[in-house]
């Protein structure tokens, strides 16, 4: 290492003195103005991993659905996956030493992962739309140099899609071309193949309408079009021409508001999603002749997309072990739906792709979503060879085979690094034609509990610790006794606290079997986390 460089180069990038952020649920997240010296040393940090790994590491400067106001950073290792754990407190570590105390930091990191410095290293960069991410992408490239490793930079792209390239370029290509040219060609054509087995599809069932959170999930469905050969009519909204992002717009507003954005043309029964910040994210919705909102998120999707697989490996006659992994937050109704009557096993794993990911790896297809719309299908590579085989058997029948192919297409058109929402869009858009299904009949395969979601601010969130994939609170004292005797009161009623990992919050969900009561019963419990776990500012008021 040379430390002369380093040394100059972080003090143009200086840490604010006794300034303390957390690696959390997707990176660090705060106020654009903080971050400067966090990325320049993550742009060090890749540079050590990509040494470590001897592959190549992806940096992504996004804070997602937050405010335009802040951003953030997120690690990408080799496959494309978010990066592992240990890492993540090594992130900590170096984002939290003060100015005098890098070099330390970063000769401990050096020391305890034996890494050989002279091993060469490779970074890709990305970045999404924010005013502020143009600067600190630039101080991610600096830390990358003042290390020694190469860098290649993506400018404006979505986070899957640099998730995308990581794993294109460490595979060899094996995954697909690392450009996002290659990534358009692979994913329209797949969903073209996918689409000429709908027969009989009208423009009407072609056409979708898009909202873009005005940011960079709008400027890449406008490069993508042309090549979807007009299979798919997309209207696109919230294109960031005028709107601000994310500001009453995108997947996590329409999640959690349960309302359309605002800056959207939708006209009754019409099929319309949203994209959130970093498209990463989609929930799709439509509103009925009588005006009323209806919402298909993440659980719906991952509904759809594993009766869809399903089905098909009973066509083909292929036998692999299918499982949808959901959150704390999935809706109970999908819970029940998956486990009773479709029978596929289901798996609840911690908020946090990272966590889904990893639990979704033990099956042959794993399909997990986030009940706000993140997620993605993972293929085990002996379930891919099988689909390969079938599909390229001589004298299998034509219905097994049929289905062995749509499989493969299947395949092609997602995204397996992480959640994505312009290949979760086109493989959702291909289903329902394939099937010849309404957004109304995808919505009615089972009706979703009424709930709610509200935040709790606290003098200091880690008060709150969980159990069971954070099912039930183990402290402070008394607070899951409270939520306990609260559910009792109401019926199908479930509802959980944890503390936010990107925000400075605590997060309070409630289901029940009427609105009212959920509200309710997720007012109960905010008041609950309010007395029992030093809230601050006024006790929450009821919703009505
Ligand atoms: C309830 C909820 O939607 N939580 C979100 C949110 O995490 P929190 O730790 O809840 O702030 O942001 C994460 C990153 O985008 C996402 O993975 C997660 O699902
Ligand atoms: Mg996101």
């Amino acid at each position: 290492m040379n430390c002369d460089d380093v040394s100059k180069q972080s003090g143009l990038h200086p840490k604010p003195p006794g300034l303390v952020l957390q690696y959390g649920t997707a990176g660090f997240r705060t106020n654009a103005k903080l971050l400067d010296h966090i990325m320049f040393r993550m742009g060090l940090l890749a540079t050590l991993r990509s040494k470590k790994t001897k592959a190549t590491i992806g940096v992504m400067v996004t804070a997602s659905h937050n405010p335009e106001e802040d951003n953030g950073v997120k690690l990408v290792d080799p496959m494309g996956e978010m990066v592992t754990p240990t890492w993540e407190g090594y992130a900590t570590q170096l984002a939290n030493a003060e100015q005098e105390d890098l070099l330390a930091a970063l000769k401990d990191i050096i020391e305890e992962e034996a890494i050989n410095m002279s091993q060469e290293a490779d970074v890709f960069v990305g970045k999404d739309t924010r005013s502020s991410s143009a600067s600190l992408s630039k101080a991610v490239l600096d830390g990358v140099s003042a290390l020694g490793g190469r860098n290649k930079d993506y400018g404006l792209v979505t986070t899957p899609q640099l998730h995308y390239m990581v794993c294109c370029q460490n595979t060899q290509g094996k995954y697909g071309e690392a450009t996002v040219e290659g990534y358009y060609k692979k994913l329209c054509q797949a969903f073209i193949q996918l689409t000429k087995n709908a027969s009989n599809c009208t423009d009407d069932q072609k056409h979708l309408s898009v909202d873009g959170a005005n940011g960079i999930g709008a400027l890449k469905v406008r490069e993508m079009e042309s090549y979807l050969k007009k299979e798919l009519h997309i209207s696109l909204f919230n294109d960031g021409s005028a709107g601000k992002l994310n500001h009453q717009c995108g997947a996590d507003f329409v999640k959690v508001q349960q309302n359309p954005p605002t800056g959207m043309k939708i006209n009754s029964g019409e099929r319309c999603c949203s994209f959130d910040g970093d498209a990463d994210r989609i929930v799709y919705y439509y509103t009925d002749s009588e005006g009323q909102f209806h919402l298909l998120d993440g659980d719906k999707v991952a509904t759809l997309i594993s009766t869809f697989l399903k089905e098909l490996l009973t066509q083909a006659g292929i036998d692999l072990e299918i499982a949808v992994v959901q959150t704390a937050y999935a809706n109970g109704s999908s819970t029940n739906y998956l486990e009773d009557t479709m029978k596929v096993i289901v798996r609840c794993a911690k908020t946090g792709v990272k966590h889904l990911h990893h639990a979704a790896q033990e099956f042959d297809i794993g399909v997990y979503f986030e009940a706000n719309g993140h997620g993605t299908v993972l293929f085990s590579k002996a379930a891919e060879e099988k689909i390969r085989q079938l599909a390229e058997d001589s004298i299998a029948d034509d219905e097994r085979k049929r289905a062995a192919l749509l499989l493969q297409d299947t395949i092609n058109v997602i995204n397996q690094t992480v959640g994505d929402a312009i290949s979760d869009m086109l493989l959702i858009e291909a289903i329902l034609a394939i099937r010849g299904m309404t957004i109304q009949q995808w919505d009615a395969i089972y009706k979703d509990l009424p709930n709610r979601q509200l935040k709790v601010k606290v003098s200091d969130r880690r008060a709150i610790d969980t159990t069971d994939a954070e099912r039930r609170a183990v402290s402070p004292t008394g607070l899951q006794e409270a939520i306990d005797t609260l559910v009792k009161k109401y019926s199908q009623a479930r509802s959980f606290v944890r503390p936010s990992g990107t925000e400075d919050v605590v997060r309070v969900y409630a289901e029940a079997d009427t609105q009212e009561s959920a509200d309710a019963l997720a007012h109960e419990v905010s008041l609950a986390v309010y007395r029992l776990a030093g809230g601050v500012g006024g006790e929450p008021k009821p919703l009505h």
